[in-house]
Order: structure tokens, then sequence, then C-alpha cells
């Protein structure tokens, strides 16, 4: 079992509301984001509802910005470029693109991508590391922020867009310098630019061009926690550096300042219309929900969350007057009339040049008479050296000839090379392509409408779980109320049973009483006749009248008359 096996989860994940919750022993935070997932869900759902949106604009032609933040090993390259059977962001971008340019009639695409590292505030060129050189950024009005003399790599397909990815992955593990976890303490860009000529007249023509930057940044995790050292120290400092002026330009851009501190690094200059600027653009923080990772997946969200209160400001990117791929369109129509001319050159001139030579042998006297006379010869020995040159003359129009050929046939492979890199709508495909590309369309709605519903459904889950809870604590207080009524009830019972018995004792009580008082009568009936004889009846019954019980002393006394 791995550690963040063992260890336990603080994180609680709320997919449909988009909440995400973590705790520790004391304290506890929740933060709101526009998707969260959780252990359970996988790339493709990730990149369907987040990262598809973007991709699309890409295609209509805005900048687009999709970059993985974390802590070292929660999984941002994963994310960004998959593992085996799990395509991340990256390879399924590519499928995005390809597909979407397949489907399109009337419009011309120029793909190309360029991949560079940025390693202690160093960029290098990843399609092209043995160069050597650090690359400088410039700024140019129109342009704005750039990589200089960077490498692009112009893709016909997305078999190509994945070499370039391979490529600059192969770069990143072995290049010179490489030690390491190197690639953990460095910042990967790759960016795929694409121009899109809608084929419009050209007065309304006007051609877009989408930029995707694909971002994959080193590790966000504290120096303490990583346990560097020495060289291994600075260098993360350095990479912290460029973090932390990352968290700047996201804190000055919340919070509304003027100055915003692009320049304090170059991955923010690379980033800068990605934050705040002409982008849309996506961040995906990456957290570890181990125990053991709680400060740095909080210091994550905090970060997301301050991120997502950005406004940037999107616009498609048209460019009616220049672009790369008017410059080859330009091109190829400058080579073909160049192809043109030169065709019709050397049908002219080839044979002409040959026709003129001999006819300078003919007209040889006419033609150098006077310089011949000059001479002052016309032996043989200086017709022969004519001759000779006339014959070396032949031979160097026969070499220019053959030069021109070659021209002609390189003009070719060109022409033919160029309009390979421009791209166009599969025509012969088109109808497949765009079965395939409702059927594929249809398929991402299905798959919508049942994530949709799998949400409700885990809505009704949870409300149902909920009511249960709520239903089980009242059951449970209805199971203490009654328990607590059949005690008292028994009780009730008891105190009857009680008043019964006491109820009877009295009735007991009062019968001996009765029985006391009648025996006592029948007695004092008795004494009465007996004292009859000696007391009248009247005062007797006074005497009578007047006896009375007292029943501490259990005797008979007169009551004073
Ligand atoms: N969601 C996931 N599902 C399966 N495995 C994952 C997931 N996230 C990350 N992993 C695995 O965890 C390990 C570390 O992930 P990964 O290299 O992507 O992290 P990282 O954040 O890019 O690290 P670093 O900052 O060092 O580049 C890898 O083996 C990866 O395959």
């Amino acid at each position: 079992m791995s550690r963040s096996e063992a260890e336990p989860s603080v994180v609680e994940v709320r997919e449909d509301q988009g909440l995400i919750e973590i705790r520790n022993t004391t304290t506890k935070a929740v933060f709101k984001f526009d998707a969260v997932y959780g252990c359970d869900s996988g790339q493709e759902e990730l990149y369907e509802q987040s990262v598809h949106p973007v991709v699309s604009s890409v295609l209509e032609g805005f900048n687009g910005t999709i970059f993985a933040y974390g802590q070292t090993g929660s999984g941002k390259t994963y994310t960004m470029e998959g593992d085996n059977g799990n395509k991340g962001v990256i390879p399924r971008s590519f499928e995005q693109v390809f597909d979407c340019i397949a489907s399109c009639c009337n419009t011309r695409y120029l793909v190309h991508a360029s991949f560079l590292e940025i390693y202690q505030d160093e960029i290098t060129d990843l399609l092209d590391p043995d160069n050597g050189r650090q690359l400088e950024l410039c700024e140019k009005p129109n342009v704005g922020v750039h990589v200089k003399d960077i490498s692009y790599c112009l893709c016909k397909s997305r078999d190509d867009l994945e070499r370039v990815l391979a490529a600059g992955i192969f770069s990143r593990s072995t290049g010179v310098t490489n030690m390491n976890e190197r690639s953990s303490r460095s910042h990967a860009i790759l960016t795929v630019t694409i121009k899109m000529d809608n084929g419009s007249p050209q007065s309304r023509r006007a051609i877009r061009v989408g930029k995707l930057n694909l971002v994959d940044l080193a590790g966000s995790e504290r120096q303490s926690k990583s346990g560097a050292i020495g060289q291994r120290l600075r260098e993360a400092c350095r990479v912290n550096l460029s973090l932390s002026a990352l968290g700047n330009v996201i804190s000055a851009l919340v919070e509304g300042k003027r100055h915003i501190p692009y320049r304090d690094s170059k991955l923010t200059r690379l980033l800068q219309n990605s934050l705040g600027g002409n982008s849309k653009t996506l961040m995906i923080a990456n957290i570890g929900p181990a125990s053991y990772n709680y400060d740095e997946s909080l210091a994550t969200l905090q970060y997301a969350s301050r991120a997502k209160n950005i406004q940037n400001k999107p616009i498609v990117n048209e460019d009616p007057k220049d672009s790369l791929l008017r410059v080859y369109q330009k091109e190829i129509e400058g080579l073909e009339k160049l192809l043109s001319e030169k065709n019709l050159q050397t049908v002219i001139n080839g044979p002409v040049q040959v026709q003129n030579v001999t006819k300078q042998t003919d007209i040889y006297p006419d033609s150098y008479g006077n310089e011949l006379r000059t001479m002052g010869s016309s032996s043989s020995q200086v017709y022969l050296e004519r001759k000779q040159s006339l014959i070396e003359e032949i031979e160097r129009n026969k070499e220019l000839v053959a030069g021109e050929r070659k021209e002609v046939e390189e003009l070719k492979e060109l022409i033919v090379l160029m309009e390979s890199t421009l791209l166009y709508g599969n025509k012969s495909m088109m109808d497949l392509t765009n079965e395939q590309q409702l059927a594929l369309e249809e398929d991402r709605r299905k798959i919508a409408r049942q994530k949709n519903r799998c949400i409700t459904i885990r809505k009704q889950v949870r409300l149902r779980q909920e009511i249960w809870q709520t239903y089980s604590t009242l059951q449970q207080q209805v199971e203490a109320k009654a328990q607590e009524l059949e005690a008292l009830c028994f009780k009730v019972d008891a105190t009857k049973c009680e008043i019964q018995r006491m109820t009877s004792e009295m009735d007991i009580l009062l019968r001996e009483l009765d029985d006391e008082r009648k025996t006592l009568l029948k007695e004092l009936k008795k004494k009465y006749l007996t004292m009859e004889k000696l007391i009248p009846i009247d005062e007797l019954n006074t005497l009578i009248a007047r006896a009375s019980y007292d029943e501490s002393n259990s005797c008979w006394y007169l009551k004073p008359s």
C-alpha cells in the first residue's frame, strides 16, 4: 500500500455543486470552482467538460491556454500528457484540432508547433536541444511577447503533433544538463498555432490565428518539505521565484492594480496574454487528497481560487494583411510564376543558344571580322582557337541549361512541399468525415446528457441520503420518546396498582373501624342497659353525644359539655 493510500483523505468533492472541502483537525475550508473532479473522474470527463470548449475557441481564432498547477507528484504531467491508455489533455487536443480540420470545407489551415522549457528562468528550445542556445524573449507591437529564433515544426497531421510532443518529452528527459527529477522543477510550454483562411474573396478575406498554449508547470511544494539543500535548494528557489512571480501577477490582476509585474519572470512574460489578456485560459489545479499533503493542497486551492477571479479579454485574432499563411500562398504563387517563366526560358533559350553558336560559327567572319582583322590574322590556327572557344562556350551553355532545369525541378518540389503544408478539408473523404463528425458530436451530446443525468441522479441520491439521515434521526428520536413513554406508562400502572392496594387497605381499615365502632356501641348499649337503671335516659343520651374516641391513646373520653 502506498503512503497516500495509507493516509486518510482530508478532501471531499461535491462534483455536482463544483465544491471542494478540505479539513484538518481544527479547521475546514470550502472552495467553489467552475468544475471539480474527484478521484473517480477520468481524463475524458475532464477533457469533454472543461478543455474541449477552450480548444474549440482556438479553432475559431482565439488564443487559449491550459495550464496545470500543483505540488510535485499531484498529477500535472498525468493530466496534461496522460499515461498508457489514458490520454491526457495534450494528445486529446491534437485529436480535436485535426478532427475539426478534416471536417471543414472551404477553409485552409496551417498548423505549426513549438515546444520550450523554462528552467531556472532560462528558455530552451525542446525541438532543437542540441543547439544549446538560451532563447530570448522579444516584444513586437502586433505580435506581443514571443520567443526569438524558436523552432517551429509544420504539422500536417495529428501524428506530426504527436511526434513534436514525443521529441520534446525526450529532450526534457535526456538533456545534457538533465538531473533526476529536473522536469519536476521546470515549466514546459507546448504551443500549437493554427492559421485559418476561410477562402472568402480577397477584399473580405481575413486570416484567423488561434494559438493554444499547453503548460505543465513545475511542482509548487514548500522547500522545507522537499528537503532540498545546496544546488537543489537554489534551483528550487528559482523555480519558486517564477511561481511566486506568477502568484504576484495573479494577485495584482485580482486586486485591480495598475502595474502588473509580468516582467518579473520569463514564465509570466510568456503567459502575459493568458493572464488578464487576450486568451481563454483554463487553470487545472491538481491536489493530493492525503492528509500529509494538507498544507500544499490548501495553498493550491487558495492559489486557484484567486486565479478564478481574473478577467481576461479574449478576441478573435484576425489578420487581413499579413500572416504566414498568406506569405506561403504568395510564395507559392510567385514560385509558380517563376516556374512557368523558367519553363518558357528553357524552351526558348536552350535550343536558340545552341543555334546562335552555330550561327556564330557561320557568321563568324561578320561577327568577329574586326577583331580578326585587328589581330591581323586569318590563319587556320586562329580559326581553330576560336572554334575551341566556341565549343567551350557551348559546353558552358549546356551546363547552364542543365542548371536551369535542375532549378526548375527544385522549384517544382518546393511547390509540392509548400502546398502539402497547407491543409485542406479532405474533400474526397468529406462525406465520410462529416458523418463521423456528426456521429462524434452526437456521441458527445449523448455523453454530456448522460453526465448531466448522472449528476442529477447523484443529486437525488445525495438528497435521499440526507432525507434518510434526517428520517433516521427522527426515527431514533421517536424510538427514544416511545421508550420514555413506555417507562412512564409502566410508572403509571405501578402507581395505579399502589393506589388500588392502598384503597383496598383503606377499605379494610374502614371496615375494621366500623366493626370496632359497632362493637363499642354494643358494649355501650350493654353498659347503658346496666346503667339505665342508675342514670335517667336523657342524661345517658347527653353522655353518649359527648363521648369521643381518642385514636392516639386508643380510649374513649367525654368532651366537656
Ligand atoms: N489521476 C491519476 N490517476 C492515476 N495515476 C495518477 C493520477 N495522477 C497522478 N498519477 C500518477 O502519479 C504519479 C505522479 O504524477 P505526475 O508525474 O503527473 O505528477 P506531477 O505533478 O507532474 O509531478 P512533477 O511536479 O514532478 O512533474 C505518476 O506516476 C502518475 O501516473
